[in-house]
């Protein structure tokens, strides 16, 4: 077994796909089946955990926003949903301007909140008539787009904006396509590949009139490999469009939030060679000799695997050891029986001793290298800071941007820790809870000016590492605890009126548990970060639903709980730790209202 296997990949039957190593321009070859609203396994992982989240969530206690979600059906894409719901919204209010109805009529499908009827889906819109058949596929359109989904998938139709809006007002509903890798105010031409419910998937075949933020992708596999879905789009207008997913995520979670100011995405200092981690892989199938099995990533929407020499969003030393481990691969390939996941991640070494220790070594001393054993260790470098952490396990995989990311959370808890003493006189910040900790990023970035830091993680090797992280930078005022987050409660002393919270749960959010005693507690300020914004959304709605949240000077008009303590939120601030895909990382702060 190769040293870089990290576990064994699922085996397929499938067919191997060749890779196609050309350029890609603006027309586009599509792969039969390609469309991006079929999720590559890790995000349909993760948004299934999302749901079920969403459904505890809800069964809980929730505001009843997204009640309609939960009855829609089975293949629908909701971030599809999401987005048509918001196209036709707005087309319809902004033609009833003024007038003295402000919702659309009930007939208008589940935009009017008629979600809880599938004959709703079904009834309104018109199939178009070469779509009618029992063979959907391979239909060609020319379409027009109006929207982005939250994952930067366009929602096309065939009326272009002028029509659109005269069917819209008028009460009718467009036939939705869904169409990868566009722009909005495109013109494509399209070739259809299936229908879902309410919309048919597409692929994009030609793109007839180019928006002004599109430009040629730098990468060779754009458009075939599913690790990216934005490198068509210019980076200022990536951050754009992340910025209002933003503010989808918050709307959709509850239409109050609109209220809610959300600051521009900050942006990465490396808009490519950033990720400091790659995870090639590779299948074995009987019909594939050796020598032509592919390593590389999924392709987009399938589980066969691209071949891929080479990914410019890794860092220059990721991208050469992800050429040595794939050489490395492919020379012993005989010898697997089983696909498996390679690891290729960057590390920080001495620069007269690789292999040396780096403990004594100042951090920016250290030179750049790469490791390919999931059980070695890595040593990331942030700010003056040293972290080191076993190869397989979690850390944040944008090093350009850290030194932004964790000095804006230490700038506000420092800014906040001021004005709380400011107005109260006392009333300074002087512990601070980092929930969530994982290796102690957060404890230990922003450890200075507190009396005592406080971390909770339920991964045994984090913790370990996040107090040799503290021993090794020689901060002395942290302790990290093993345990679920929600017992985190149960072991603080500290006054909640001197004490702040960082929160950084994973992608489906934190949990209504956590949150009834964060809220029961009371902390002075809390500082959210979230790499899965809709989960956030929902998490803060939820605080709103029960009382524990103002906006505007409003609280939620139907809550009949007495919380603890009430918080506002000072800002949302997304930063772009992903660029060239549709993820976003975002920190909301919220303060204590006394
Ligand atoms: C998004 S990571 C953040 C880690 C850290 N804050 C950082 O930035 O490096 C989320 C962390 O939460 C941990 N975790 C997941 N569920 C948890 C739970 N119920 N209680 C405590 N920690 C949990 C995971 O092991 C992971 O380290």
């Amino acid at each position: 077994m190769s040293e870089g296997i990290m576990q064994a990949n699922q085996s397929n039957s499938q067919q191997m796909l060749t890779a196609g190593g050309t350029k890609r321009t603006t027309s586009f070859t599509p792969l039969d089946g390609l469309n991006q609203t079929s999720l590559p396994s890790e995000n349909k992982q993760s948004a299934n955990s999302a749901k079920e989240h969403d459904q505890k969530r809800t069964k809980v206690k929730h505001n009843g926003t997204n009640k309609a979600r939960q009855v829609r059906k089975r293949n629908a894409d909701e971030t599809v949903l999401d987005a048509v719901e918001i196209l036709l919204q707005r087309i319809w209010r902004s033609s009833h301007e003024g007038a003295s109805i402000s919702e659309p009529p009930k007939e208008f499908g589940w935009v009017a909140g008629d979600m809880q009827s599938e004959a709703a889906f079904c009834r309104a819109p018109p199939v178009p008539a070469k779509l009618a058949g029992d063979d959907v596929s391979k239909c060609e359109f020319e379409a027009y787009i109006h929207e982005l989904t939250e994952r930067g998938h366009g929602i096309a139709t065939l009326e272009d904006l002028e029509d659109l809006n005269k069917l819209v007002s008028g009460g009718g509903r467009p036939w939705i396509f869904v169409v990868p890798f566009v722009l909005k105010g495109e013109k494509v031409k399209i070739r259809t590949v299936r229908h879902e419910w309410g919309y048919t998937q597409s692929d994009l075949l030609t793109v007839l009139d180019a928006a002004p933020s599109r430009i040629e992708a730098p990468c060779q596999y754009f458009g075939k490999c599913s690790g990216c879905q934005l490198q068509h789009i210019r980076y200022q207008d990536q951050l754009v469009f992340k910025r209002e997913m933003v503010e989808r995520a918050f709307i959709n979670a509850n239409p109050i939030f609109a209220k809610l100011n959300i600051a521009t995405v900050s942006q990465s200092p490396l808009p490519y060679g950033y990720r400091t981690k790659l995870t090639p892989h590779f299948d074995i199938q009987k019909s594939i000799p050796p020598e032509q099995v592919a390593i590389g990533f999924n392709i987009v929407g399938q589980r066969r695997v691209l071949d891929i020499e080479d990914c410019i969003i890794g860092t220059d030393a990721v991208r050469q050891g992800a050429v040595k481990v794939r050489q490395e691969t492919k020379a012993k390939m005989v010898e697997y029986k089983r696909g498996a996941t390679l690891l290729v991640r960057e590390t920080n070494v001495s620069p007269n001793d690789p292999n040396g220790d780096v403990v004594g070594v100042p951090a920016a001393e250290l030179v750049k290298d790469f490791i390919l054993d999931p059980k070695s260790w890595v040593t990331d470098v942030v700010e003056d800071k040293k972290f080191r952490f076993p190869a397989s396990s979690f850390f944040q995989n944008n090093a350009s941007i850290l030194p932004s990311f964790t000095g804006y959370v230490r700038d506000e808890l420092q800014k906040w820790g001021r004005q709380i003493a400011a107005l109260r006189g006392s009333g300074e910040l002087k512990y601070l809870i980092d929930a969530y900790c994982g290796s102690g990023l957060f404890g230990i970035a922003c450890h200075s000016g507190f009396e005592k830091v406080m971390g909770i993680e339920i991964s045994n090797e984090s913790i370990s590492c996040a107090n040799n992280n503290a021993r090794m930078n020689g901060v002395n005022n942290c302790d990290f605890i093993l345990g679920d987050a929600t017992k985190i409660f149960e072991k603080v002393e500290t006054s909640a009126d001197h004490t702040a919270v960082i929160i950084d749960p994973p992608r489906k959010g934190s949990s209504p548990e956590f949150l009834d005693q964060l809220v029961a507690y009371g902390p002075r300020v809390i500082v959210y970060i979230a790499c899965g914004v809709p989960a956030q959304a929902q998490d803060i709605n939820y605080m709103f639903s029960q009382g524990a949240l103002v906006i505007d000077g409003q609280k939620a008009s139907d809550t009949t709980s007495v919380p603890a303590s009430v918080y506002r939120i000072v800002s949302i601030q997304p930063f772009d730790l992903f660029p060239q895909t549709y993820h976003v990382e975002n920190i909301v702060i919220l303060v204590r209202e006394d």
